[in-house]
């Protein structure tokens, strides 16, 4: 075509504001920190191949397991999430672990509204057709992973790992493999958030339904603003409540009978607890209002 140019033939000055690129040199990341979670910061980046804004998380490892069956074990992870797309999942494009800074940087779709816990802290007086549609959501993604062959199970779901998107009230999850790519990077890491996890969890014999256990929790926090066990001053009172089937003071807050009885559902020993696709079919998600 005539008088195209080459892109690659363009030499930039180098950017001031570029901090990073990968080793890939297909993203860059800016200086620009858009969020901060337990143990990642995440930056704005950017896709030079696609030129779309991305999200640059940057997540420490204490000390890296270096064995090659947990390196390989990480990279089939990271093959595994690049796979995953679902409109109420955030994309993952790439991931590498940064020996020299210690540290696992993912690239994923970048969310600017930041997660559903900041946006309720923002929104306070939201009506229940609002949280039935973000509720509704967030089911439909774990419908997705607990879908897939084997069931991917998310582990860590809570308010701070679910995305909204402000301006079309689009939800999605995050943080997807966290838990995994943790686990096997990290040989001090603890899985999971002690007041959303399923008692199951515990007892390392678990399924996906530990997911819905955990969505309960969110539905509990939407609805009440509290954080579950908040009671609770340290993860062993919570672990000793949890074990024992006593359930967050903030339940009894919840005033809409509809609600309690949804929320509890969820929270049902894993026995008897409904699956995703299960719940998506319950009466309270199909009745506006
Ligand atoms: C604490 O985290 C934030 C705070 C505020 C944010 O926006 C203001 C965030 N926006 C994002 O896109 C993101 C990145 C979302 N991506 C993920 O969570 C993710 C998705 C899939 C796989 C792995 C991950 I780390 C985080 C964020």
């Amino acid at each position: 075509m005539e008088g195209s140019e080459d892109a690659s033939a363009i030499v930039e000055p180098p950017d001031p504001e570029v901090l990073e690129v990968d080793p890939t040199c297909r993203y860059i990341r800016y200086k620009e920190v858009i969020g901060k979670g337990a143990s990642k910061t995440v930056f704005k980046g950017f896709d030079e191949v696609d030129g779309i804004e991305v999200a640059w998380n940057q997540v420490r490892i204490d000390d890296l397991l270096q064995s090659p069956d947990c390196l390989e074990r990480l990279y089939s992870e990271v093959r595994l999430l690049k796979s995953l797309k679902h409109k109420n999942i955030i994309r993952f494009y790439n991931s590498w672990i940064d020996d020299k800074n210690k540290t696992v940087n993912i690239i994923t779709e970048l969310f600017t509204s930041g997660s559903l816990r900041q946006y309720r802290k923002k929104h306070r007086k939201v009506n229940m057709k609002a949280v039935k549609c973000w509720a509704r959501q967030i089911l439909t993604g774990l419908k997705y992973l607990h879908s897939q062959d084997p069931p991917i199970i998310h582990r860590d779901i809570k308010c701070d790992n679910i995305f909204i998107n402000g301006n079309h009230g689009e939800v999605k999850i995050g943080d997807l493999g966290l838990a995994t790519v943790m686990e096997q990077a990290n040989a001090k890491s603890v899985i999971g958030t002690p007041e959303f996890m399923a008692p199951e969890l515990y007892d390392e014999n678990y399924n996906e339904l530990a997911d819905i256990y955990s969505f309960g929790m969110c539905m509990l926090e939407m609805v009440t603003f509290e954080y579950p066990y908040c009671e609770c001053r340290n993860s062993a009172q919570i672990y000793k409540k949890v074990s024992s089937g006593i359930k967050p003071a903030s339940l009894s807050k919840v005033k809409d009978p509809e609600v309690m009885k949804f929320i509890e559902k969820c929270l049902l020993p894993a026995s008897e607890r409904l699956s995703a696709e299960e719940l998506l079919l319950d009466s309270f998600l199909n009745v506006n209002g």
